[in-house]
């Protein structure tokens, strides 16, 4: 047997939901360059969830479902409420109440197709109100009902600040939301696949995929940018500091891909609304030092920026907290993870690799008295 470390270049499955071929990443076929500048977040997840696009009236059927279905039960209030709210990590709240949707889901272990529809609907809008939930109540405030008339994004803003949002902020986390929808085999699209492989159903594959997307080397490192461009601060520290961290062999978040090489596409649309909305806040220098770190890491250790990187100052300028970008992107992906939990289901086997024993030969059992 022989082992390849984090199962690199390894084809794992077949997938027709998306696809990175030369560093070009396109979903279900259609460009992420197109879909970025033409698509609502609401009709990627038709596409990624039925390989199409679709018509105006099935978009608008999709828009109106997901809008009211996004009311959380006062259960899962009162249960983010218990939480030790200065201590919980808006993912650790948002894992569990994920996993809570669930208990109070009567459809939760149905597995047929049309029950696994009706409960994506569900979960993909009651996750955006959760993220938005948690936030307001460990500020101090009450969770705000969605609006039936707003985009899945201008509801997500709304019911996180409790006005309406301008529209320059909701194309923003719009085309965010776009961006982080889905990613072919990343690690945790690769859990819920796994983990629903053994026909477990669909929240619990959301469960351990969020566990996964959680992590600072996957969805977890748009927090830690954020945290390392506070930890900076100005403009001329910038350099001297990934310097010293490149120096000291630590890695820098939002930096490096397993996959792309030479650039993630993903990334100039979020440098560009970083630059916008930046400038839109005065606060420039989140956009300038961001810049001055890219060109640094790619001139020294031949890295690219990834998704994760300019996602930071773009939703820091738009005054959201840094723990709670990464779920941020599990709202988006949420929608990825749907679609590969509903392929899998499709056309299933056991997701069960080998590992090759590197311990101990054979040795004889050795009674407790006996032992040193
Ligand atoms: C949505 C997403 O998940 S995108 C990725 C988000 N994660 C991050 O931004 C965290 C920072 N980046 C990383 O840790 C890595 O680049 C990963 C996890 C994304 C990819 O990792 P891998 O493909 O396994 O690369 P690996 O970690 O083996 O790195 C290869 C070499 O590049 C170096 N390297 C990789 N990324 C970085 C980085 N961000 N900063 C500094 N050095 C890096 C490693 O130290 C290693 O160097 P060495 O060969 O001298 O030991
Ligand atoms: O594909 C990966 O390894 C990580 C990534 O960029 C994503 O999940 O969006």
């Amino acid at each position: 047997m022989s082992t390849t470390k984090g199962l690199e270049n390894i084809v794992a499955t077949q997938s027709a939901i998306s696809s990175i071929i030369d560093d070009q990443l396109s979903y279900v076929g259609y460009k992420i360059d197109d879909l970025a500048e033409n698509s609502s977040f609401e009709e990627i997840i038709y596409l990624l969830w039925n390989q199409k696009l679709p018509t105006k009236s099935q978009l608008d059927e999709l828009k109106a479902d997901l809008a009211k279905n996004m009311t959380i039960s006062e259960a899962i209030i009162d249960h983010l409420r218990s939480y030790d709210l200065k201590r919980v990590h808006p993912m650790a709240a948002l894992r569990t109440a994920v996993s809570l949707l669930a208990i109070y889901d009567d459809e939760a272990d149905e597995m047929d197709e049309a029950a696994n529809k009706r409960k994506a609907i569900r979960i993909q809008a009651k996750i955006a109100s959760i993220v938005a939930a948690f936030a307001r109540i460990r500020d101090g405030k009450d969770p705000i009902q969605p609006k039936e008339d707003l985009s899945y994004s201008a509801n997500f803003l709304f019911m996180l600040n409790g006005k309406e949002p301008e529209d320059i902020e909701v194309e923003a986390i719009n085309k965010a939301l776009v961006l982080h929808a889905d990613h072919e085999l990343n690690a945790s699209t690769f859990t819920a696949r796994v983990c629903v492989a053994t026909l477990s159903d669909i929240y619990s594959g959301l469960v351990a995929a969020i566990g996964a997307l959680k992590g600072p080397l996957h969805g977890g490192a748009n927090e830690n940018v954020m945290k390392m461009l506070l930890e900076i601060g100005e403009e001329e520290n910038a350099i001297p500091y990934i310097k010293e961290k490149l120096e000291n062999k630590e890695k820098i978040m939002g930096m490096g891909h397993r996959v792309y090489r030479d650039g993630d596409p993903r990334a100039k649309f979020l440098r560009e609304m970083s630059k916008q909305l930046t400038k839109r806040t005065g606060q420039e220098k989140w956009y300038n030092m961001s810049i001055k770190i890219e060109d640094y890491v790619k001139e020294h250790k031949g890295l690219p920026a990834n998704v994760d990187f300019y996602s930071a100052s773009v939703y820091h300028s738009l005054g959201i907290e840094e723990d709670l970008f990464t779920p941020i992107f599990a709202v988006s992906r949420t929608s990825g993870w749907i679609a590969h939990i509903l392929e899998q289901y499709a056309d299933n086997r056991l997701i069960r690799p080998r590992a090759e024993y590197n311990g101990p030969d054979l040795q004889d059992y050795v009674a407790i008295e006996d032992r040193s």
